[in-house]
C-alpha cells in the first residue's frame, strides 16, 4: 500500500507524485518547488506515459485532462500543469495555443516573432503569463489552482535563461525578461509560482 494520501486529499510524506507534463523547463521548475516536502516525483517520461491531447478549450480543462490521464494511468496522483503567455494587443493569444504556435518542433524564436509580427505597432505592450494547476487523484478527485503574473511583451528577444516565451516577457517592474532572471528569481514570482502556492498550502505536507 502506498502512503499516498491522507482522506482529505492532501499528500503526506513520503508520497509519490507523478508529475504529468513532458516540458523540462516545467520540469525543471517544479523539482525545485517541491524539493524539501519529501515527495518522491516520478514524471511522465520516467513512466513513459503518453502525451494526451489537449482538446479542452481553457487552460482549466487541459490540466485536468492531462493530471487525470496520467493519474489514471499511473495509479498514482499527478500534477499537471496547462500554461501560456497571453499578449493583449493579440485578444490574448496565443493563449491555450501557447505551444502549438511553436510547433511540433518547439520553435520559439519563431513563435516569438509570430507576436512580434502580429502586434506591429500596437501601443498597448501588455502580456500575462497564466499556470492552471491540477491535482488528480487516482478516485477521481481533481483540485485546480490558478497563478498569473502580469508584465509586458519585449522586442528583441532578451536573456539565456529559462524557456518558452521567456526571452519576451518582461514582468511589472523592472525590464529584465524572465530570461534574465536566474531561476531563483523566476520561482519567486512566476505564474506558475503563485499557482504552486495555493496547491502547497492546500495539499502539501504541513510542517
Ligand atoms: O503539456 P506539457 O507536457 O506540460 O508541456 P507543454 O510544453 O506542451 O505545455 P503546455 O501545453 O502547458 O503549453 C504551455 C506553453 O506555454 C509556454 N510557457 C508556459 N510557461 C512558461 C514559462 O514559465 N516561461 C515561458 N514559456 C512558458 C510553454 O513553453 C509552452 O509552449
Ligand atoms: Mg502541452
Amino acid at each position: 500500500m502506498s502512503p499516498a494520501r491522507t482522506t482529505d486529499h492532501r499528500l503526506v510524506r513520503g508520497a509519490r507524485l507523478v508529475l504529468a507534463s513532458h516540458n523540462a523547463g516545467k520540469l525543471a521548475e517544479f523539482s525545485a518547488l517541491l524539493a524539501g516536502y519529501g515527495i518522491t516525483v516520478l514524471s511522465a517520461g520516467d513512466l513513459a506515459l503518453p502525451e494526451p491531447e489537449e482538446t479542452a478549450d481553457s487552460f482549466t480543462g487541459n490540466a485536468v485532462l492531462k493530471a487525470v490521464a496520467a493519474a489514471t494511468a499511473a495509479g498514482l496522483p499527478a500534477l499537471a500543469d496547462d500554461s501560456g503567455f497571453c499578449v493583449a494587443a493579440l485578444g490574448g493569444a496565443p493563449g491555450i495555443y501557447s505551444a502549438r504556435w511553436a510547433g511540433p518542433s518547439k520553435d520559439f524564436p519563431a513563435a516569438m516573432a509570430r507576436i512580434h509580427a502580429e502586434v506591429g505597432n500596437t501601443a498597448d505592450r501588455s502580456a500575462w503569463f497564466i499556470s492552471v494547476l491540477c491535482l488528480a487523484w487516482p478516485d477521481g478527485t481533481v483540485q485546480t489552482f490558478e497563478g498569473r503574473i502580469d508584465g509586458q511583451f519585449t522586442w528583441p528577444p532578451h536573456g539565456a535563461n529559462g524557456h518558452g516565451y521567456d526571452p519576451v516577457f518582461a514582468p511589472e517592474g523592472g525590464s529584465r525578461t524572465f530570461a534574465d532572471m536566474t531561476d531563483a528569481e523566476k520561482n519567486a514570482i512566476s505564474h506558475r509560482a503563485r499557482a504552486f502556492d495555493l496547491f502547497r498550502t492546500a495539499c502539501l505536507p504541513q510542517e
